[in-house]
């Protein structure tokens, strides 16, 4: 009975302090809007944890839910059930002002008549912090974003990068322990978007602050985060770094949400996977037998110009050259259709013509099992 006792609390300690590790936690979150049949989950039973320091990305479709997740954890709305937790406290309802949690909107929301410095002030002078601290911390705010020059204009007076890095600098003056960042460079053009993605990036590493961003565009989920949150339909797909959500994807959801990719069917035996044609791969560990949905990137697959021995023998259908890279269209004798893509070389020209047989493998553990 002692032993059970001593067991149970020392779990509990463990839970406890690996709670506190996290920055955010959802456990289980719901949030439903309205009432009936007319009623929207909006989240469906999300459980995240969000460690303290990352760059972590929630990523997915319009109305999936990200924002809802964002706005539970900023305190903008409550759960229909579940709890959010920040390094281990439980907030669920706590009133939005009383969280070190600040949030970075796509529209900025800055004063126009104020000057960049006291916008950037303006939080901290609510808080009622001395005249002297509120000084230091925007000149410590301009720098970081590199802004000094432009202190005293009014806002009204910046361009669309400009103004987002006062915004950014705004939310960040208080040193929140946690950054929210709801779709904040989609009003950007394409060139200010990629160099403020490098800012963001540069911005999180420098405050060491854990950075929530909300996006639906996959290359900037990609190349900025530690870590990806896939979403949809009010659920959590999946949790990983970049390159695990790309190479290993789970499901059918998160194969095609993330980058171009090809389905095919094949049987399994547990240890080996055969697919159309018989072509034959080694199954990934755990890989269960019967009827599975594999998955295959198009640079993972290689083309020969004649179906040898050991390959999947494949008509091309169509090239298409994209500039670095020349894309084949294949189908397979079973009516499948994949995608290849081969590096372009220095002329351009296609190795292969469309209606040439060719034979086609993987590169050796690109193949993926999908759970669905
Ligand atoms: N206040 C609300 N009342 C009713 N339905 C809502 C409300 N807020 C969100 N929803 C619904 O909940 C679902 C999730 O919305 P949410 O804004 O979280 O999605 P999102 O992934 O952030 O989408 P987007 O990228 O378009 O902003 C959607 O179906 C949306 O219509």
């Amino acid at each position: 009975m002692a032993l059970r006792l001593h067991n149970m609390i020392k779990i509990k300690r463990e839970r406890v302090t690996l709670s506190q590790q996290n920055a955010v936690e959802a456990r289980n979150a719901v949030k439903a809007f309205g009432q009936g049949d007319n009623a929207v989950r909006a989240l469906n039973d999300v459980s995240i944890e969000i460690r303290k320091g990352e760059f972590f990305t929630l990523l997915g479709p319009s109305g999936c839910g990200k924002t809802t997740l964002l706005r539970l954890i900023a305190g903008f709305e409550m759960p229909t059930s579940g709890t959010i937790l920040l390094e281990g406290a439980d907030i669920t309802y706590l009133p939005p002002n009383q969280r070190p949690v600040n949030t970075v909107f796509q529209s900025y929301a800055l004063f126009p008549h104020l000057t960049v410095a006291q916008n950037i002030g303006f939080g901290l002078q609510m808080q009622g912090r001395p005249k002297a601290e509120v000084k230091a911390t925007v000149d410590r705010m301009l720098a970081l974003v590199k802004l000094e020059a432009m202190a005293s204009r009014k806002t009204s007076q910046l361009s669309g990068g400009q103004q987002q890095r006062v915004a950014l600098a705004r939310a960040l003056a208080p040193s929140p322990k946690v950054l929210l960042l709801d779709e904040p460079l989609s009003a950007l053009d394409l060139k200010l978007r990629r160099e403020m993605q490098g800012e963001l990036k540069r911005l999180q590493t420098e405050t060491g602050i854990t950075f929530i961003f909300v996006t639906h565009d996959q290359e900037e989920a990609l190349t900025m985060s530690d870590r990806i949150g896939v979403m949809s339909a009010g659920k959590l797909q999946q949790v990983g770094t970049p390159r695990e959500i790309y190479t290993r994807p789970h499901n059918r959801f998160v194969a095609s949400f993330i980058g171009e990719t090809n389905f095919l069917p094949a049987t399994s035996d547990g240890s080996t996977l055969t697919l159309p044609g018989g072509y034959q791969i080694e199954a990934p560990a755990g890989t269960k037998a019967g009827q599975v949905t594999v998955t295959v990137r198009p640079e993972q697959v290689k083309l020969s110009p004649t179906p040898e021995a050991g390959t999947l023998p494949a008509t091309v259908r169509g090239v298409v050259y994209m500039g670095t890279d020349m894309n084949y269209q294949l189908h397979l004798a079973d009516g499948t259709e994949i995608e290849a893509c081969v590096v372009s070389d220095v002329t351009g020209e296609a190795a292969l013509a469309a209606g040439q047989t060719v034979g086609v493998r993987f590169t050796p553990g690109a193949a993926q099992v999908l759970e669905d």
